[in-house]
């Protein structure tokens, strides 16, 4: 076939897949919060090169503990910025349990105060600040163990159907070979 002969494949239909009806599911409190899917780059427990971030809910939204380590190096001994805002991100992806609907990330800004080391632990929290209608206003920290914030985020998350992953996305990649 050339590249202009029309295709005579008739495409499958879509499936709904596997891990988004475990998405919408609405956490109860102090609950470990449950992956988005095995390979998600934030949250995924079988992605070798994903951050494996764990959250729990709690009574102002959720909370985490994370090391971020070498994988996430940027100037030397410290964590790379992106790396920093994959986990932020994911962990707004993860205050979703608490809405109870999918969203996705419109926009998200980061204060770096200080800088996040490798192999330290840090808590981080989120908590939604605001919504009107499809929008939700989130705001995070990363504190020290000192209990010191050395990073700030928001971001407006909306909330979209299961169309949206449907007409965007294939179903998760799964194969981590580099
Ligand atoms: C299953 C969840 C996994 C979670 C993983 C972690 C989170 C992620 O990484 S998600 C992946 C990254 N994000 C994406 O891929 C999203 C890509 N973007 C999109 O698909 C679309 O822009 C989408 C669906 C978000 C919104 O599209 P659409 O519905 O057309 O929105 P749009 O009409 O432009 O805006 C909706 C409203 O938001 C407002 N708005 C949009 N951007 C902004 C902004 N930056 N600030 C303030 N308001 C805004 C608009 O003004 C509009 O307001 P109103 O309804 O009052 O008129």
């Amino acid at each position: 076939m050339t590249e202009n002969t029309p295709s005579t494949h008739t495409p499958e239909p879509r499936q709904v897949p596997d891990w988004i009806p475990a998405f919408p599911v609405l956490a109860p409190d102090s609950a470990d919060l449950p992956p988005h899917h095995d390979h998600c780059l934030g949250c995924g427990p079988a992605n070798p090169h994903g951050h494996q971030l764990r959250a729990r809910r709690d009574a102002h939204g959720v909370h985490a503990h994370h090391r971020f380590d070498s994988r996430h190096v940027g100037a030397p001994a410290i964590a790379h910025g992106g790396a920093v805002a994959t986990v932020l991100d994911e962990l707004f992806g993860l205050l979703l349990y608490t809405v109870g609907e999918p969203a996705v990330t419109r926009h998200l800004a980061i204060d770096y105060l200080a800088p996040i080391l490798l192999d330290t632990p840090y808590t981080l929290r989120a908590h939604i600040h605001a919504r009107d209608g499809r929008k939700l206003h989130l705001q995070a920290t990363i504190e020290n163990d000192h209990a010191h914030v050395i990073t700030t985020a928001t971001a407006l998350f909306l909330t979209v159907d299961v169309n949206h992953f449907l007409t965007h996305n294939t179903p998760p990649h799964t194969d981590n070979t580099p």
